[in-house]
């Protein structure tokens, strides 16, 4: 069943929408969530399903009645922002009641659910200890427990993990996931982050100037972005102009294999760093190596070739070249995506014959899980 459905939602702020027609759905026990760069409309998508931002156009449906004209406080979503906005002068059991309050739960009934809400979130029996005197990471679970206080048909996060340090927020996320799945959740987040957003959904949608560029699974987002809007937000770069001729495709890297089956024609390519593959330098497309990024499980290498753009490969701490060494480079089709032709920005241009000494900024590409 569809807990919440968004109808052909347009916002205008000024000439250009925010919102452009956006059509969404999620159901229940579902977890969605929102990308995009900044700007793409995610803010007030959230807002607009909350009610705190009236659509120009469109209807939002929850738990299949229409609440486009509903006003905040009857629509009963929970809602999560960044800053966690805690009462400072208030405890933190007073901060978890606080939407129980709103709604005249008594006493009894109020601090059984605040108890509980502290035992799930992990902070048991912190009802008393002052706001001010926690940790980022305490708070945002506060936050989230005074959020789910209500029980509300859908939870939303706006970039819940935002300030915290990496380490905190990838621990946070496991347990926001595991928390999800216990309670049956609904929930709807926006985030920059694709790793947050890869760990935490079970789809994704990714947002480009209003409109949804792509929904699905981190997985499918993943592997098959559907454009070249999509492939570089996620962090892929090694994206060209390309003809299809059968099995292979022209490229200006040479000759690259495309997934079987491919039409033939103009599109745009990407490979992923993991499908650029390192042979001896007398072999496959020659580049040198402009530079490195350690990455943890692997190196980045920067290659560029004569002639053609740079290009990232995804290469092993130990075969990783040094900066200056000339390498033979090959494709693995498996890891090269089709992308349309159309809607794309235009090529970089042409390198310089040598190669600039420092690598491009690196782009950090998160995997799917
Ligand atoms: N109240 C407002 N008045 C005027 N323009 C607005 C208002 N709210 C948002 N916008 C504009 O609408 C567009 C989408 O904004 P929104 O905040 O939804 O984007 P976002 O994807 O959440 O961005 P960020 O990641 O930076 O928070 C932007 O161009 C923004 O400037």
């Amino acid at each position: 069943m569809a807990m919440l459905r968004l109808e052909n939602i347009t916002v205008r702020f000024g000439a250009r929408p925010a919102l452009d027609a956006v059509d969404l759905t999620v159901a229940e026990h579902e977890t969605v969530c929102v990308l995009g760069p900044s700007g793409s409309g995610k803010s007030t998508l959230l807002r607009v399903v909350a009610g705190l931002q009236s659509a120009d156009t469109g209807r939002v449906w929850l738990g299949g009645r229409d609440h486009t004209r509903v006003p905040v406080h009857r629509r009963g979503v929970g809602l999560m922002f960044q800053d966690h906005q805690l009462f400072p002068q208030r405890d933190v059991g007073a901060n978890v009641a606080f939407g129980l309050r709103m709604r005249g739960t008594g006493r009894a009934t109020r601090d059984a659910r605040v108890a509980e809400l502290l035992d799930l979130v992990g902070l048991p029996g912190a009802q008393r200890r002052a706001v001010a005197q926690l940790s980022g990471g305490e708070q945002q679970r506060v936050a989230l427990a005074r959020a789910l206080a209500p029980s509300p048909s859908v939870l939303m996060l706006d970039e819940p993990l935002g300030q915290l340090d990496r380490g905190l927020r990838e621990r946070l996320v496991v347990e926001l996931r595991q928390l999800f799945d216990r309670l049956g959740t609904t929930v709807l987040a926006v985030t920059h982050d694709q790793g947050e957003a890869f760990a935490l959904a079970d789809r994704v949608v990714v947002m480009d100037r209003g409109r949804i560029a792509q929904t699905g699974t981190p997985l499918e987002v993943w592997r098959r972005p559907a454009s070249e809007f999509v492939a570089r937000f996620l962090g892929f770069d090694n994206v060209v102009e390309a003809t299809v001729r059968g099995p292979a495709a022209d490229t200006p890297w040479g000759t690259v294999p495309v997934p079987a089956g491919t039409t033939d024609g103009p599109c745009r390519l990407l490979v992923r760093p993991a499908g650029v593959r390192l042979v001896p330098g007398n072999e496959g497309l020659d580049c040198e190596v402009a530079g490195r990024t350690f990455r943890g499980d692997h190196v980045a290498l920067i290659l560029q070739p004569r002639d053609a753009p740079r290009m990232e490969a995804a290469c092993a701490l130990r075969d990783a070249p040094e900066p200056g060494a000339r390498v033979g480079v090959t494709f693995d089709p498996d890891e090269v995506v089709v992308l349309p032709a159309t809607g794309h920005p235009p090529d970089p241009p042409p390198p310089n014959r040598r190669p600039a000494p420092t690598p491009a900024p690196a782009r950090p590409a998160p995997g799917p899980g």
